[in-house]
């Protein structure tokens, strides 16, 4: 089975090409290629699957370290449309099927983006049940911690936790966040801390991960709850442990948060199943 890694500030990808339709490999064996002992090696796994919609250029599926599967993935969408790219697929632009619905990809000058759906905040789309919450967002009692927190849906779950200094994020509460009744789904944590109207830090805790070196739709959700709270301007540069990435949304409630970073190719490979 061919494959391709790739990744996007450090947020690493095996990329499968299934747009033949042909069918996935078991989960366990997915979940396998992403080992980083006895696989390959990966964040998530992308696979290329058939356009859902007319005149879209493939669908993909997004499948969590752990072999779980996710709603989104910034940069991995990011990735496939630079994959695309060089294979001819997507030219200047063009709409890939995302399980979250529709992701518009555009090739930039350095880099490329993405524009995933519009944010959501309502405890329903998280999903989130039983916090208490006020326009300043949401309180949650973690064993002595009393933690405020937004909470974002970007076609995955978010929780974005503000915090002075970002070497000194409390990561240690994510675990416990992650497998609290409050997120049936589980969730992403996020630390963000605010250098500038357009400057943040981030350390993102990813579902069926653990710590990344960066995550997009996290650097989305970030903007975009700091933004909600009329506390950013319409663009962030976003710094993760891995690199730079770029956030984008103006406060719209059917505005997409634009995505922008780079997509690097890593190698190409062959998968003995
Ligand atoms: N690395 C991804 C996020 C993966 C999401 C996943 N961990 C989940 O929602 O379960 C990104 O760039 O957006």
């Amino acid at each position: 089975m061919r494959f391709t890694k790739m990744h996007g500030a450090g947020n690493d990808f095996v990329v499968l090409d299934r747009r033949d339709g042909s069918p996935l490999p078991p989960r366990h064996e997915l979940a396998h290629m992403a080992d980083r002992h006895t696989g390959i090696g990966c964040d998530q796994l992308m696979i290329l699957t058939p356009a859902q919609r007319p005149g879209s250029v493939a669908g993909y599926r997004i499948v969590n370290q752990d072999g779980s599967d996710a709603g989104q993935c910034g940069n991995g969408a990011r990735c496939l449309a630079a994959w695309l790219h060089r294979d001819g697929a997507l030219q200047r632009e063009g709409v890939l099927d995302s399980p979250a619905g529709p992701v518009f990809a555009r090739v930039l000058d350095e880099g490329f983006e993405v524009s995933l759906s519009a944010p959501r905040f309502d405890a329903p789309s998280i999903p989130m049940t039983g916090v208490s919450s006020d326009e300043s967002g949401h309180r949650l009692r973690v064993g002595d911690c009393d933690v405020r927190f937004g909470a974002v849906s970007m076609g995955n779950p978010h929780v974005v936790i503000e915090v002075d200094e970002i070497t000194a994020a409390p990561v240690e509460l994510a675990a416990t966040l992650q497998s609290h009744p409050a997120f049936p789904g589980g969730c992403n944590v996020g630390f963000v801390q605010r250098v500038t109207r357009a400057h943040l830090r981030l350390r993102v805790i990813e579902r069926g991960v653990g710590e990344t070196l960066a995550c997009g739709s996290g650097a989305c959700a970030a903007h975009a709850w700091l933004h909600h709270q009329g506390r950013v301007d319409e663009h962030t540069a976003i710094d993760l442990p891995g690199g730079r990435l770029g956030a984008t949304w103006a406060g719209g409630r059917e505005e997409p948060v634009r995505l922008s970073g780079p997509a690097t190719f890593v190698f190409e490979g062959t998968w003995n199943s």
